[in-house]
């Protein structure tokens, strides 16, 4: 079967959801996915993401003036089962007493395809999702993972154009929801279809994501690549959600950034009264104290050993305790008085909030 690249190009425009009773799931937005694209929606419970992916399906119409468009196409009044979209949910939606082979070949079956061939997609699918040897097993026999593999080989059996993914992990342990992820990553890439896939696991969406949408509260946070919005957030919410992030508030001064603990030379050479600058605790280096210009003084507060790294915890340098994630090797504890040096492009000025 050739699965590459065959996803189609999907446009929402003007996209908004009001509720029958009012509520405001979604403002009017706007969204271009590229043909092959994964595209991530992340964001916390509520902000919308489902609404979305749901109005993207055809389970919901957008309010009046809003669009969907698959490859140029309107789509926006055309029923779920004509718009050639797989989906996969957190629950499994599969047919217990079937086994894994008949829910695979199920939407194929009503497709009217021929048996040898649902046969041969089966077994291309059933190796392709790593569940070999499941093929006769009933659904009610399968471990979570093994049922989360059949509903998305049951999803891309039909060779949709658009995969709709919403949580497909969450129900699964983490050790197995690392794993999978990963084995899902693969099997994007090697399938090329256009992926939307709804997630609040900020890691989840950094592996997958071609471009990540963070969303909050019905709009539109940011979009860009995973490294984009790591590593420029457009503002607090949004380094916030994304990993974990210092947030100092100080003053930068013809392109200095004065803290407490010492001043540090900031990208840019603004002057800003109250400025408030995102620091990723990777980017912080440890260093000897009384280095010179650039480095921070403060004192150690905690020393948590993660395993591949340490989180130091540091008071004194920038006006409230700041999170350091240091390599292991480093000797630290509570009371030592420590150095840190940031590099200048790893302060990054966010817009101040009232
Ligand atoms: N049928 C409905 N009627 C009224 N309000 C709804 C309906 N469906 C969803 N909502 C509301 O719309 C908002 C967005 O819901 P949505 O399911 O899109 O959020 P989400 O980001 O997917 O959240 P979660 O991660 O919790 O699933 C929420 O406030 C929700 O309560």
């Amino acid at each position: 079967m050739n699965t590459a690249g065959h996803g189609a190009a999907v446009r929402i425009e003007a996209c908004g959801k009001t509720f029958a009773d009012g509520t405001r799931a979604l403002d009017p937005a706007t969204l271009d996915i590229a043909r092959g694209e994964t595209l991530v929606l992340l964001g916390p419970s509520g902000c919308g993401k489902t609404t979305m992916l749901r109005i993207i399906a055809g389970l919901e119409l957008p309010d009046a003036g809003g669009k969907v468009l698959f490859d140029g196409k309107d789509m926006t009044s055309v029923p779920i089962e004509r718009r050639n979209v797989g989906m996969v949910f957190q629950s499994y939606a599969l047919f217990p007493n079937m086994t894994v082979a008949d829910n695979i070949a199920y939407g194929l079956k009503v497709r009217g395809v021929a048996r040898s061939e649902r046969t041969a997609r089966v077994a291309e699918l059933v190796t392709l999702t790593n569940i070999t040897g499941l093929e006769n097993r009933r659904i009610d026999q399968l471990s979570g993972g093994q049922r989360q593999r059949v509903a998305l080989a049951r999803a891309v059996a039909i060779r949709p154009g658009i995969l709709l993914l919403d949580e497909p992990l969450t129900a699964l342990d983490a050790a197995l929801r690392d794993r999978l992820r990963s084995e899902l990553n693969r099997l994007l890439r090697a399938l090329g279809i256009t992926t939307i896939y709804v997630t609040h696991d900020q890691a989840e969406a950094m592996e997958l994501g071609d471009r990540i949408v963070v969303m909050r509260k019905g709009a539109i946070a940011q979009i860009g690549t995973p490294r984009e919005v790591y590593f420029a957030p457009k503002d607090r919410f949004v380094a916030e959600f994304i990993g974990a992030a210092n947030i100092v508030e100080a003053p930068i001064q013809n392109g200095v950034l004065l803290l407490p603990g010492g001043r540090l030379p900031i990208d840019g050479g603004a002057t800003i009264a109250n400025a408030t600058v995102m620091i990723r605790p990777e980017t912080i280096r440890v260093t000897e104290t009384g280095a010179g210009a650039g480095v921070l003084s403060g004192i150690v507060d905690s020393v948590s050993f993660i395993g591949d790294r340490q989180r130091i915890v540091v008071s004194g340098a920038s006006g409230k305790p700041l999170n350091v994630d240091a390599p292991n090797t480093i000797q630290a504890k509570a009371g030592d008085r420590i150095g840190l040096s940031i590099a200048p492009d790893a302060l990054r000025v966010l817009p101040s909030e009232p």
